[in-house]
């Protein structure tokens, strides 16, 4: 093992009141939001093939129109978003069933929704004016929804920003101050937004943040302690070795593992018994707004459904990704699949809150989560014969026999079905389904 400074400074899972409330929360919302939503993935009838959000990025030799840069870093000027309402948001969050979400308070091209002190590229000197991270908060507050806060070291645009590590002395002094501006702005946001439970960072990738793992352990420790609870993902800081995520020695970085966008595990050892989130777009690769929803997948709410029950029934949690337009509204088909969501949690969400992994094979039908000794099997591939077997290993300790199985909210008694020993020697539960059962249809 080696001797690390700057790794993980835990290992296992936290165990205070504000990472169990975490743990519980089953479903989250995240809203990316910002200038990009203005040009929403085209310019000029020029269509960017890359994430709407990164569309800054877009180079002329790869399409983009001449002094694309320079026109985008005006955009601001125009965000003055008319359609805006942060309590529709935070109510639509709620009926779709999110416990938590996650708000851009700056992506990478570093426009802050906030009134930031430190730079003029804010939300302040836009015909807007007012303070978007302040209305999103108080607006999700009301709703009883905990907000977490997207901070993206990667700026593009700030003077001090480098991506490889700085080598000549101006450029070290210049990254220097980049780092002291980032710090910085992340006092100020625990400072402005006291409510908000977490920092969800982003962006961390490069090799000049990756360089300063010295410093970053410090400003972790500096954040953890002026909001104490604060909860930090894998993502935030890398060890002194450049590794991410998980340190030289293999524990995890942070509280809860962030590696998880767009993909989901596909067993608990793929977890490693680890907290973690899985952030989800509903097209393939859009986070932000993107006027073209036609040329790509739509994930429907049930592609959804399905992934935040494997989510949870291997220990995390599922946040599904909105991306409004330059407006401010949530475009009516994202409205929509959150509605139909929403249905579905207004049934099944018993088997989503506070659950945790089920240890019995995993059947082929659908889903195990657990709360205490009750089971929830989530059928989405309804047998054949209409009968779902759970087979329970005679070695387990967890016999549910005192437990209920909830099939779409249908408590079924275990002692009234047919059991046995099937020829792997694990117990056997065969659990007819009720007449008109669905835990996928919509009601
Ligand atoms: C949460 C998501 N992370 C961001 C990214 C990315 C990215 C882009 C290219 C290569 C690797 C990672 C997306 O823009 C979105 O904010």
């Amino acid at each position: 093992r080696l001797e690390l400074r700057h790794g993980s400074h835990r290992e296992g899972k936290r165990n205070d009141a504000e990472m169990q409330r975490w743990r519980d929360y089953g479903l989250g919302q995240f809203i990316h939001w910002g200038v990009y939503a203005i040009p929403g993935g085209a310019w000029d009838g020029i269509s960017y093939n890359g994430a709407a959000e990164w569309i800054r990025s877009w180079s002329e030799k790869s399409g983009a129109p001449k002094d694309w840069r320079a026109t985008y870093d005006k955009l601001y000027k125009q965000f003055n978003p008319q359609h805006f309402d942060a309590k529709i948001w935070a109510k639509q969050a709620k009926k779709m069933g999110a416990r938590y979400m996650i708000f851009t308070t700056k992506h990478h091209d570093g426009f802050c929704l906030w009134p930031s002190k430190y730079t003029k590229y804010t939300i302040v000197n836009s015909p807007y004016k007012k303070d978007i991270v302040k209305e999103v908060v108080e607006a999700y507050a009301a709703e009883g929804i905990d907000v977490y806060l997207y901070f993206s070291i990667i700026f593009w645009n700030h003077p001090g920003y480098r991506s490889t590590v700085p080598k000549a002395p101006h450029d070290s002094l210049a990254y220097e101050s980049f780092k002291e501006f980032t710090r910085n702005q992340l006092v100020e946001l625990l400072q402005n937004y006291p409510q908000t439970k977490g920092l969800w960072f982003d962006g961390s990738w490069d090799a000049a943040w990756v360089n300063q793992a010295a410093w970053t352990d410090k400003l972790e420790t500096e954040l953890r302690q002026l909001k104490p609870g604060l909860i930090i993902g894998s993502r935030f800081r890398a060890d002194e070795y450049g590794k991410r995520h998980f340190d030289s020695n293999g524990i995890m970085m942070g509280d809860y593992e962030q590696g998880w966008e767009r993909k989901l595990p596909t067993t608990i050892d793929d977890t490693h018994g680890n907290d973690w989130d899985c952030v989800m777009t509903i097209p393939p690769n859009q986070w932000g707004y993107n006027a073209d929803w036609k040329s790509s997948y739509i994930k429907t709410p049930y592609d959804l459904i399905a992934m935040l029950m494997q989510a949870n029934s291997l220990n995390g949690n599922f946040v599904i990704n909105f991306g409004p337009d330059g407006q401010g509204a949530i475009r009516p088909e994202e409205s929509a699949i959150a509605a139909k969501v929403g249905e579905w949690m207004q049934i099944n969400s018993e088997a989503v809150y506070g659950v945790t992994h089920a240890n019995f094979p995993k059947p082929d039908y659908g889903v195990l989560t657990k709360k205490d000794t009750t089971l929830y099997v989530t059928v989405f591939n309804r047998p054949i014969n209409n009968i779902v077997r759970l087979a329970i290993p005679k070695s387990s300790k967890e016999i549910p026999g005192k437990a209920y199985l909830l099939v779409n909210n249908v408590p079924l008694d275990l002692s009234a079905v047919n059991m046995g020993l099937d020829r792997d020697n694990n117990m056997y539960y065969d659990v007819a389904l009720p007449v008109g059962f669905s835990a996928a249809e919509m009601p």
